[in-house]
C-alpha cells in the first residue's frame, strides 16, 4: 500500500531535535516536493514537556513515554537526538525491531553498538543512518560509503570535534583560557552533556572508530584508538608552535598499510601551510586519500544545531524515500573485514617536547646522548632561559618511532638535571 505521509518521531528535543524540528517545519514544502510526500513529526520524546522549547509546537506533541514514539503506528523513522547509551540504545533497538528506521546523531551509540544496531536493522528490514555522528553538517558516511567506494582508502585524517576546534581557536587567536573557551563552546550548543568526553578526545575518537571501520571495510572499536585530549596545551605551547610556524589542532588519524590499520586521536602541531592548519572555530575537516580519486577534503560546520540537523533532516529524507520504494537497506553495514590495529609504538611521527631544566652546561647534551641512544634524532632545538637557574628548551625530532621516543623520554624524566617534561605533543607533516 502506498505511503500518503511520513510520521517521524523524536527521541530529544535539544540543540539538534530543535534543529531537525525547525528544519522541517521551515522547509517543509521543498522537502515534501523531494521525498514525494509530506514528512509530519508526529511525536517528541523528552524528560520534561513542561519546559519552554523556544519553538511553536503543536499541543500535545511532547510526550515523556517512549512508547508513544517508538510503538506509535503513525511513527515511520525514529530519529535518536538524546545522547549516551542508556536508554537510546534500547529505545533505538526497540524502534528498528518494531520495523521503524533509525536516524541518529549518536557517536557514542555508533560506535560502541554498530554491529547491534545493524544487525537490528538488517532482521527488521529497516534504514539505520547515522550521517550526524561524525563531524556534524560535513557529508563524509555517504561520501565514503558511496562517493569513494571505488577505492581502497589509504588514510582519513581529519578535525572531528568542534569544541576543541573552537578552544583552540579562542585559546590561541584571542588568548581565552581554558576554561573560558569551554564555557563558550557549552553555550553556543556544540559541547557533549559531559564536556570532559570533547576535551579528552573521546567523542573524536569515536567519530574516528567509525570513519576508520567504513573507510577500511573492518570494525575498529573505540579502545582500540590511541586517545589524548587537549586538557595539557598551554598558552606557552601554542605560543612555542606559533614560533615554529605551527598550528595545534586535535586530529584524528585513520591509516592503513600493510602492517595494519592505526587510529590515534590526539592534538598534533601542523604546518601553517597544512590544509588542515585554516580551519578554525567549529568548522570541521577531514581529508581523506584513496587510490584511484586521490586526495579529497570536506569541510563545514562540525557541530551547533542546524548544521547538526542538516545531516539530520537529509538522513531523514532519504530513509523517508527508502520506506516509499520499499527498498531499505541502501546504507547497511560494510564492515565486512578484520584487520588488525597496529598498537601506537609502531607508529611513526616527528615530536615537540618541552623540558623544564637546570640552567647548567652539559643538560642539553646529556638530553641529546639518551635521545641519540634510542634513535631519536634532533631537527631543531630552541633554548629559554627563564631564572638564572632553570631553563626551558624545546626540541623537535625528526620522525621517529613512538615506542624509542617513549623510552627514551622514560630516562630523561629521570636524569637529575630535568624537572619536568611540560609536554610532548605529535607534529605531523
Ligand atoms: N550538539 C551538537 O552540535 C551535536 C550533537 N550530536 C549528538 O546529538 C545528540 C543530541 O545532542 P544535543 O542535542 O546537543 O543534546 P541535548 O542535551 O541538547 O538534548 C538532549 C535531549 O534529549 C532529551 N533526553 C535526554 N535523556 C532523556 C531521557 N532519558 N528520556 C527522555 N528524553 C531525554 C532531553 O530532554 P529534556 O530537554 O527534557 O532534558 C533533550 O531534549 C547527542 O548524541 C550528541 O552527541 C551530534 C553532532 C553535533
Ligand atoms: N560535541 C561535538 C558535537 C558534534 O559532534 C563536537 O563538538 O564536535
Amino acid at each position: 500500500m502506498s505511503k500518503n505521509v511520513i510520521g517521524v518521531g523524536l527521541l530529544g528535543m535539544g540543540t539538534v531535535g530543535r534543529g531537525v524540528y525547525r528544519i522541517l517545519t521551515e522547509n517543509r514544502s521543498g522537502i515534501e516536493q523531494k521525498v514525494g510526500v509530506p514528512v509530519e513529526i508526529k511525536k517528541i520524546l523528552v524528560r520534561d514537556t513542561a519546559k519552554n522549547r523556544g519553538v511553536q509546537l503543536e499541543e500535545g506533541v511532547l510526550t515523556a513515554d517512549v512508547d508513544e514514539v517508538i510503538n506509535n503506528p503513525d511513527i515511520d523513522i525514529v530519529v535518536e537526538v538524546m545522547g549516551g547509551i542508556k536508554p537510546a540504545l534500547p529505545y533505538a533497538l526497540k524502534a528498528l525491531k518494531n520495523g521503524k528506521s533509525l536516524v541518529t546523531a549518536n557517536k557514542d551509540m555508533v560506535a560502541e553498538h554498530g554491529k547491534e544496531l545493524f544487525e537490528a536493522a538488517e532482521a527488521n528490514n529497516s534504514d539505520l543512518l547515522f550521517e550526524a555522528s561524525v563531524a556534524g553538517g560535513i557529508p563524509i558516511i555517504r561520501p565514503l560509503k558511496e562517493c569513494l567506494a571505488a577505492n581502497r582508502i589509504q588514510q582519513v585524517i581529519g578535525i572531528i570535534n568542534g569544541t576543541t576546534n573552537y578552544m583552540l581557536t579562542r585559546m590561541s587567536k584571542e588568548g581565552l583560557d581554558f576554561q573560558t573557551a569551554l564555557a563558550e563552546a557549552q553555550a553556543l550548543g556544540y559541547a557533549e552533556a559531559d564536556p570532559s568526553s570533547d576535551v579528552e578526545g573521546y567523542d573524536a575518537a569515536r567519530k574516528l572508530a567509525i570513519l576508520a571501520s567504513i573507510a577500511f571495510n573492518t570494525r575498529v572499536s573505540l579502545n582500540q584508538v590511541y586517545v589524548e585530549g587537549i586538557t595539557r596545551i598551554t598558552a606557552e605551547d601554542i605560543s612555542y608552535a606559533a614560533d615554529l610556524n605551527y598550528v595545534v589542532k586535535l586530529l584524528g588519524i585513520a591509516k592503513e598499510s600493510e602492517a595494519g590499520v592505526e587510529v590515534h586521536v590526539h592534538p598534533a602541531m601542523l604546518p601553517k601551510t597544512h590544509p588542515l592548519a585554516p580551519v578554525d572555530d567549529v568548522y570541521n575537516a577531514v581529508f581523506v586519500s584513496g587510490d584511484a580519486v586521490g586526495d579529497v577534503m570536506f569541510f563545514g560546520r562540525g557541530a551547533g544545531e542546524l548544521p547538526t540537523a542538516s545531516a539530520v533532516v537529509a538522513d531523514i529524507m532519504s530513509a523517508a524515500r527508502s520506506k516509499l520504494k520499499h527498498v531499505p537497506g541502501l546504507y547497511n553495514c560494510t564492515c565486512f573485514d578484520e584487520k588488525p590495529v597496529k598498537s601506537m609504538g609502531l607508529t611513526s611521527t616527528k615530536y615537540y617536547i618541552r623540558l623544564n631544566v637546570d640552567d647548567r652546561p652539559g643538560v642539553l647534551a646529556s638530553i641529546a646522548f639518551v635521545l641519540g641512544n634510542n634513535d631519536v634524532s634532533l631537527a631543531s632545538v630552541i633554548q629559554k632561559h627563564t631564572t638564572g637557574q632553570a631553563a626551558e628548551i624545546v626540541l623537535v625530532t625528526h620522525r621517529v618511532l613512538e615506542q624509542n621516543l617513549q623510552d627514551a623520554l622514560k630516562i630523561i624524566k629521570e636524569l637529575s638535571t630535568v624537572n619536568e617534561i611540560a609536554n610532548v605533543i605529535r607534529v605531523e607533516e
